[in-house]
């Protein structure tokens, strides 16, 4: 298939597919394999140098996929990036938007990067801000907002050509706890109301439910991978399952059995 042909989209949002990428000698990623269904939230889990920021560059083409396969519903990143490209939005950890513009003015030049029309880049500014509670900051100028106004506004940037896929890296990182669950709430939101698929890296274990898919990485290996309460229940002796603090203990205590066990291994 050649870039630019439609084809209907099938095949779940996002499929990672043993993936695997060195810097030099590193081996950042080792055949990691993914899956985001259609209209899930999924969380990657990983500590600092687990390989999460760089699986988000291959999954947005910022790198070329030398081994494995990254597809966007069906399309497939390499042979295909247009389509692919056009079902995918990304809100990256570093900051990225010209703090010297406007509000209006950074998500506009995006529109235009899609090649929106003007007037609805317009209409679709407007949803998105009410949509993250930021509709009276249009006409601000970024350097004006706080960090976790900036958050919400890379989040509307990422969706104004109508992605169906969502990755946050690491979205909530350096925010006050008020602004971190402002955050997960639009984006839980978003995929319950609106359907939209996400994947969602972090290493701060309160932000993800029971019920969420979790993938875990830990030096560039996928380690686990499930519904969280199925990882825990998987990786934790009776006693802390039933810990009083609740499934984010939980899911903490289990991840540092599993990656202890593994640092056990190489040693
Ligand atoms: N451009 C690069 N050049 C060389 N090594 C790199 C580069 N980018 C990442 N690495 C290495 O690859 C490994 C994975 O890093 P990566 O940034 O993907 O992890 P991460 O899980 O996103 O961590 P963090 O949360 O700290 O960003 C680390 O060992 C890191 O030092």
């Amino acid at each position: 298939m050649s870039d630019g042909v439609q084809v209907p989209a099938q095949g779940p949002a996002l499929a990672i597919e043993a993936v695997s990428h060195a810097f030099g000698a590193r081996r950042a990623l080792d055949g990691v394999s993914l899956t985001v269904p259609d209209g899930r939230f999924v969380a990657l889990l990983g500590p600092n140098g687990a390989g999460k920021t760089t699986l988000f560059s291959l999954a947005t083409r910022l790198y070329a996929t030398r081994e494995g396969r990254v597809r966007i519903f069906g399309h497939d990143l390499s042979r295909a990036p247009s389509a692919a490209l056009a079902e995918l939005g990304v809100v990256f950890q570093s900051r990225t938007l010209d703090l010297d513009l406007s509000v209006r003015q950074n998500l506009a030049y995006h529109g235009a990067l899609h090649g929106m029309a003007g007037r609805e880049v317009k209409a679709r500014i407007a949803v998105l801000l009410a949509l993250v509670g930021l509709a009276d900051r249009v006409d601000d100028k970024v350097r004006t907002l706080s960090g976790g106004q900036s958050r919400r506004v890379e989040i509307a940037r990422a969706l104004i050509h109508r992605p169906r896929l969502l990755l946050l890296d690491e979205a909530t990182v350096g925010l006050d706890l008020p602004s971190r669950s402002a955050i997960v709430e639009i984006v839980r939101r978003l995929v319950e109301e609106e359907g939209l698929a996400v994947l969602w890296a972090t290493h701060i274990f309160d932000e993800v439910r029971a019920d969420d898919l979790i993938y875990v990485l830990d030096k560039g290996r996928i380690i686990a991978h499930g519904t969280a309460r199925e990882v825990t229940g998987a990786h934790l002796r009776p006693a802390e399952e039933r810990a009083p603090d609740g499934p984010t203990a939980a899911l903490e205590a289990a991840f540092r059995a599993m990656t202890a066990a593994r640092s056990e291994d190489a040693a």
